[in-house]
């Protein structure tokens, strides 16, 4: 039994479709319902315009090359599913069976050993530090539900970055990993030295420290910390607060000698290399300087240069200030990497990115609640109420958001979590954001895969208890779409979730060349998992930051019929579903929606 029903615009031309994917000639009013199993499925479709066909600017360029050819069963990708000029330290990171498909080996575990509703919905981010460098390590972390590593570039050298980003890498390759790597960079904002090599330094009530804009030559003097920022001695006062980490440790100016700063300490505390100084007077921050200092600085631009070398997944840009440094970094990718290969993610921290944040969020592609330095700018009663807010903001405009900080902090030094940081990543959790990050706890704690594990278990209860509790808010998301092709995408995801929730679907299958089908299904945040099927490993890689996406790499054609049947034999002959489970695809090449059981 087939149902189908289609909607069209009389005043245009139906075609019988058998079209490439691209951007111009996308079909645009057919949807389809139908029950399978399906003996003949004709799609009817309308063009969208009679413009000559380009190729799509989403597309990667071994995709747009192939979608030239009008074959139905033409495959878009070559097998291994990377363009001819992608890097060369990724492309031999690539070994792909052509009729095979790619899934993360843990997912895979999981949905045979708990089904559909066992996997987690929420990611997670692990930063990488000197207690989670080697290849050992970095294997534990993948098991434990990594989706992202992150790579601090206020810490460490270049060789440093690249043996992990190697790694990882090689993780990828050699386990089926699909870990996304996020390079954080370091920005001009004031910050301590890097303590001559200690690990970190006690500051007691009452002591005198020194801060100071010489270079030590030697060891460092004791009580003594040099400040990256050449104006830091003569831009404080006498009386101003001086604080570390955002309050972590706090000092007050009593005196000036030249480059020397006398400081005196009133509230006790470890000073950890390269942390964060802002200096507050009359209970105001004082941003007058670092207003004048570039968001991305000279050292950033050269990490940045490496970021592309290394073929880093996303870069994350601190202290954001406004949209226009992330249309500049995004035109600078444009120009020196693969279009749309590397994502932006704005650092939501400063006071500017607060007031700014719609206009930052809508040209990024994805934000991040810095937490840690954001408490330091804003009162920290305030830091809940701006991580809702741009949490939200994220959703509404269908960007990916980050919750980071402080998550599990005392677990760098101890086994377990306070009852309040379990409280704190369920209600990261709760507000359905994309992903959880860790800091220190993974860099340099004393349980990393202790405290990856607190994320993921939590993560799993908080989610299964929403939807137990048939919590999935019904708030309607705005409209996004500014083509009508977007706009029919988007319904159709929308749509797609609803049914999905409706229904009680098993999963909702997406086949998408760019990403961005799943990015718009994922925002409705629906209660079955969602199996992204794209044709590359960048992509995937990159679905890896968003909720509730299950990416897999799997070369399919404008066929959907023929892609259904290989992705159910397929994923059958694992094990990883079964002969009637229910299932809703949703494709961006045909824009359709099609319920059924799978055979
Ligand atoms: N690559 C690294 N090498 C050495 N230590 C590291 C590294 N990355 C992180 N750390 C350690 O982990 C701690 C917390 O991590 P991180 O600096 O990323 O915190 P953060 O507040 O997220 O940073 P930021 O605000 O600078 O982006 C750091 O203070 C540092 O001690
Ligand atoms: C992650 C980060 O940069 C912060 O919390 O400040
Ligand atoms: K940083
Ligand atoms: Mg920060």
């Amino acid at each position: 039994m087939s149902q189908s029903i289609q909607f069209s615009t009389p005043s245009r031309t139906p075609h019988l479709l058998h079209l490439p994917h691209s951007q111009f000639n996308r079909p645009l009013s057919s949807i389809s319902f139908r029950r399978f199993p399906l003996t003949t499925i004709k799609y009817t479709s309308i063009r969208a315009s009679s413009s000559s066909p380009s190729p799509s600017p989403d597309l990667d360029s071994s995709s747009s090359s192939s979608s030239s050819s009008s074959s139905s069963s033409q495959v878009l990708l070559s097998p291994n599913g990377t363009g001819a000029n992608e890097r060369s330290v990724v492309a031999t990171a690539v070994t792909t069976d052509a009729a095979g498909i790619e899934v993360d080996t843990v997912t895979e575990a999981e949905l045979k050993e708990n089904g559909f509703r066992s996997t987690r919905r929420t990611k997670l981010i692990c930063t990488i530090g000197p207690a989670t460098c080697g290849f050992e390590q970095l294997e534990a972390l993948a098991v434990g539900g990594m989706n992202v590593a992150r790579l601090n570039m206020c810490h460490g050298t270049r060789d440093w970055h690249r043996g992990v980003i190697r790694s990882v890498r090689k993780l990828n390759e050699e386990k089926g990993f699909a870990v996304a790597i996020m390079m954080d960079t370091e920005g001009s904002e004031i910050h301590m030295g890097d303590l001559g090599g200690e690990a970190s330094a006690k500051a007691e009530d009452g002591e005198v420290w020194t801060f100071t804009v010489r270079a030590f030559d030697s060891s460092r003097p004791e009580r003594t910390i040099s400040v990256s920022y050449d104006g830091f001695a003569e831009d404080v006062r006498v009386g101003d607060e001086l604080l570390v980490d955002g309050g972590m440790v706090r000092f007050e100016v009593i005196e000036k000698i030249g480059p020397d700063v006398k400081c005196l300490c009133t509230d006790p505390g470890l000073l950890l290399p390269r942390a964060n100084l802002t200096f507050w007077r009359d209970g105001s921050l004082v941003r007058e300087r670092n207003a004048m200092l570039p968001t991305i600085s000279s050292k950033d631009w050269l990490d940045i240069d490496f970021g592309i070398a290394e073929g880093v997944d996303f870069i994350a840009v601190s202290f954001v200030k406004s949209a226009e440094v992330i249309n500049h970094l995004k035109s600078y990718l444009a120009a020196h990497s693969r279009k749309g290969e590397i994502g932006v993610i704005a650092k939501i921290e400063s006071i500017d990115s607060l007031t700014n944040l719609e206009e930052i969020i809508l040209a990024s592609d994805g934000a991040m609640v810095a937490r840690g330095d954001l408490g330091a700018q804003i009162p920290l009663e305030q830091v809940p109420a701006a991580q809702q807010r741009i949490v939200q903001v994220c959703r509404g405009l269908n960007k990916p958001v980050i919750v980071a900080s402080q998550l599990l902090e005392s677990m760098i030094e101890y086994p377990t979590p306070t009852r309040a940081e379990v409280a704190d990543v369920s209600e990261a959790v709760r507000q359905r954001s994309d992903a959880l990050m860790l800091s220190g706890e993974s860099a340099m704690g004393q349980f990393p895969d202790k405290a990856l594990t607190v994320l993921r278990t939590v993560s799993l209860r908080i989610e299964r208890w929403w939807r137990e509790e048939k919590r999935h808010e019904s708030v309607p998301l705005q409209a996004i779409g500014s083509t009508f092709s977007d706009k029919i995408s988007e319904e159709i995801c929308n749509s797609a979730a609803k049914m999905a929730n409706n229904l009680g679907v098993d999963a909702v299958f997406v086949y998408t060349t760019s990403g961005h089908m799943a990015s718009l299904v994922s925002r409705c945040r629906p209660d079955c998992p969602i199996f992204a099927f794209t044709t590359t490993t960048s992509v995937r890689r990159r679905l890896n930051l968003q909720w509730g996406l299950i990416p897999f790499r799997l070369s399919f054609s404008d066929d959907m019929e023929s892609n259904l049947n290989k992705t159910f034999s397929l994923l059958k002959s694992r094990g990883m579903i079964k002969s009637g489970d229910l299932v809703i695809a949703v494709s961006d090449m045909l824009q359709s929606i099609q319920v059924m059981n799978v055979p």
